[in-house]
């Protein structure tokens, strides 16, 4: 096989253009249920794809469940490292077979791993991630290079006492937030390698690197430790914003208390790359040798699963994402820096000056499928799974706004979290409210038919994106309310109709709700336009830039809703009043009890 890259620089542009056939672009994205690929043109069309599903896969292997193993007594949520090397050699077998072209056009890799969790190299990390043979598998020669063989997982609860010591670190948590675009979470990464090291200071102790699940991935791409990301490092409550450098305070905290502590976790966790487009190096020989990339196949920095999503497609400002993954979060794109406590702001993946705002709700796309498993189908059978959507979706749209069918009937409310929520820190349980229409006469609800709560569910996750980010938006024509300008829906659930009509009834979209024709792959997707625009981008080029140049909307997106509906959208106006007031006196009975 002739080997095309070889001879190339592929960073350098003009290389590239020069180059005989076109090169492609390879992003990965391993998140909390699948490992997925996708291989993208300079025309930014998509040439193939392949997944690895984790339950399907490896569910009895790893006897794990959507993903991760649960630990209800300590809170702790966990994936198993060695699963997802398996994955890797799976997925890419998977993608040479469903390649129409040679593996060795791909002339750059990037990709996003689902955000906070961390993996704990051991001393023989480096030469073991140098040496991979491939005459063998991964999970056979990196299990080695391990400290702990399980990666703490973004739904993790285990850590509040971490969370209290972090928000008090710099004089309260609004301090912190301003420091470092977020609060204290469990899930962040400073509080969890805090917690490591109170409770296993030997694993601790016997780590030598520490890498975010993005950089992870890319350092077993590239045969060596990757560096961590410039906005996938805003996800562990250690990274000062204003001054873009670790935080020695905070660092400090989480090491252990001494300034030697602070100074070991900085030399663990690596000084991250700040231009989302620099080039990490060649691919490991390993994947030339068994898959058939070029040997001159670059990998760029992975970043998170959120922050690629952003890279998926040309995002203006008061354009919106919706990102129905097993989370739920709502993301922006925007210059403007307003941190609080409730949310997250995170440097964008390729823009300086840019930030991503991120609200993230753990009660995402597995409560939604917990209200769906309790439906009765036509034939009256409770259907889980993929069936149970189509009663799902009837009960959602055949329910009016608010369960308010007639003129004087009440607003139903309701939260619905089988986790410990993140937005607002509240216990799990199911709480149903009503209200006027005007939003005053807030009480509890004594129950109601099971169809509201398929509507309700939707809504109430909606209706706090809607709170939470009115401070962002601004009418975007005259004569219409605050909202945003598009909604784009992506991740697993964007495939649903009626989710998609209660996402433009409560949050509006003056231009309508899209969908991506590869929604529930836009985080790998986003991945791969990083590497194009890495290696592509002419002298100063921004990603946007780049993108709004290749970019056409035809065999992108499709327009799946109006979005803005006058009358309905002031409808949910005047109860998101109630709604906050709902969160605030079931926050007050959790501190009172
Ligand atoms: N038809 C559907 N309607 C609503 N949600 C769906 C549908 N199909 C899949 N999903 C949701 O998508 C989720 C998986 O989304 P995905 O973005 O692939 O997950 P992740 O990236 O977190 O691994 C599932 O947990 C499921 O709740
Ligand atoms: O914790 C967050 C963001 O802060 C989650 O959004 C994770 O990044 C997991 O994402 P999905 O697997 O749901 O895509």
């Amino acid at each position: 096989m002739v080997d095309e890259h070889r001879m190339l620089d592929p960073c350098d542009a003009a290389a590239m253009s020069s180059h005989p056939a076109p090169p492609l672009y390879l992003g990965f994205d391993l998140s909390t249920q699948q490992l997925k690929v996708i291989v993208v043109g300079p025309d930014l069309k998509v040439v193939a794809q392949a997944k690895v599903d984790f339950d399907a896969d490896f569910g009895v292997k790893y006897g794990i469940r959507k993903g991760v193993h649960v630990q209800p007594s300590s809170g702790e949520v966990y994936a198993p490292v060695a699963m997802w090397m398996e994955s890797i050699d799976l997925v890419l077998a998977r993608l040479a077979e469903a390649m129409p072209v040679p593996m060795h056009r791909i002339a750059a890799v990037s990709g996003s791993g689902q955000q906070h969790g961390s993996v704990y190299w051991n001393a023989d990390a480096a030469a073991l991630l140098k040496g991979l043979d491939p005459a063998r598998s991964i999970v056979d020669q990196l299990g080695a290079a391990l400290a702990q063989p399980s990666s703490p997982n973004w739904q993790d609860q285990s850590t509040q006492s971490e969370c209290d010591a972090f928000d008090a670190a710099l004089g309260g948590r609004d301090k912190l937030a301003e420091a470092t675009g977020s609060g204290a979470h469990h899930r962040f990464t400073g509080e969890q390698i805090m917690r490591l090291k109170r409770i296993r200071p030997d694993v601790y102790d016997a780590t030598e690197r520490i890498s975010l699940i993005s950089s992870w991935l890319a350092s077993v791409l590239l045969g060596s430790v990757a560096p961590l990301d410039v906005a996938d490092v805003c996800g562990m409550n250690l990274w000062d914003m204003a001054h873009q450098r670790y935080g020695e305070e905070l660092l400090r905290l989480a090491g252990g208390g001494t300034r030697q502590d602070a100074d070991d976790l900085r030399r663990k966790l690596g000084e991250p790359v700040l231009d989302g487009g620099a080039c990490l190096g060649n691919v490991s020989p390993y994947f030339v040798a068994k898959y058939g990339f070029g040997a001159g196949c670059k990998v760029l920095p992975f970043t998170g699963d959120n922050p690629a999503t952003m890279l998926a497609l040309p995002l203006r400002p008061l354009d919106a994402i919706v990102s129905l993954g097993t989370s739920t979060t709502f993301l922006m794109n925007t210059p403007v820096y307003r941190p609080d406590g409730a949310y997250h702001f995170f440097n964008h993946p390729t823009t300086r000056g840019h930030y991503m705002f991120m609200l993230c709700y753990k009660n995402g796309g597995l409560a939604r499928e917990k209200v769906r498993d309790e439906l009765a189908g036509p034939d009256g059978e409770v259907e889980a799974g993929a069936a149970g959507w189509q009663s799902f979706n009837d009960a959602v749209l055949d329910t009016p706004p608010l369960g308010m069918a007639d003129a004087g009937d009440e607003a139903k409310l309701g939260l619905y979290f089988h986790l410990r929520e993140t937005v607002p820190n509240i216990r799990p349980g199911t709480w149903r409210f009503r209200c006027h229409a005007d939003g005053t006469g807030l009480e509890e609800a004594r129950g109601w038919d099971k169809a509201m709560d398929a509507r309700a569910i939707v809504e109430s996750q909606v209706l706090s994106m809607r709170l939470r980010s009115q401070n962002l938006v601004r009418p975007p024509r005259h004569g219409l309310p605050a909202q945003p300008r598009r909604i784009y829906l992506v991740g697993g659930g964007s495939v649903n109709p009626a989710i998609a009509r209660v996402i433009g009834d409560v949050l509006g979209g003056a231009d309508g709700v899209y969908k991506l024709d590869v929604g529930e792959s836009a985080c790998a997707l986003g991945g791969a336009y990083k590497a194009l625009w890495a290696l592509e981008r002419k002298d100063g080029e921004s990603f946007d830039e780049l993108m709004a140049a290749r970019w056409q909307e035809e065999g992108s997106i499709e327009k799946v809703g109006e979005g803005f509906l006058e009358g309905t959208y002031q409808k949910y106006g005047n109860v998101l009043p109630a709604f906050e007031e709902m969160e605030k006196r079931l926050l007050a009975e959790e501190k009172q009890g």
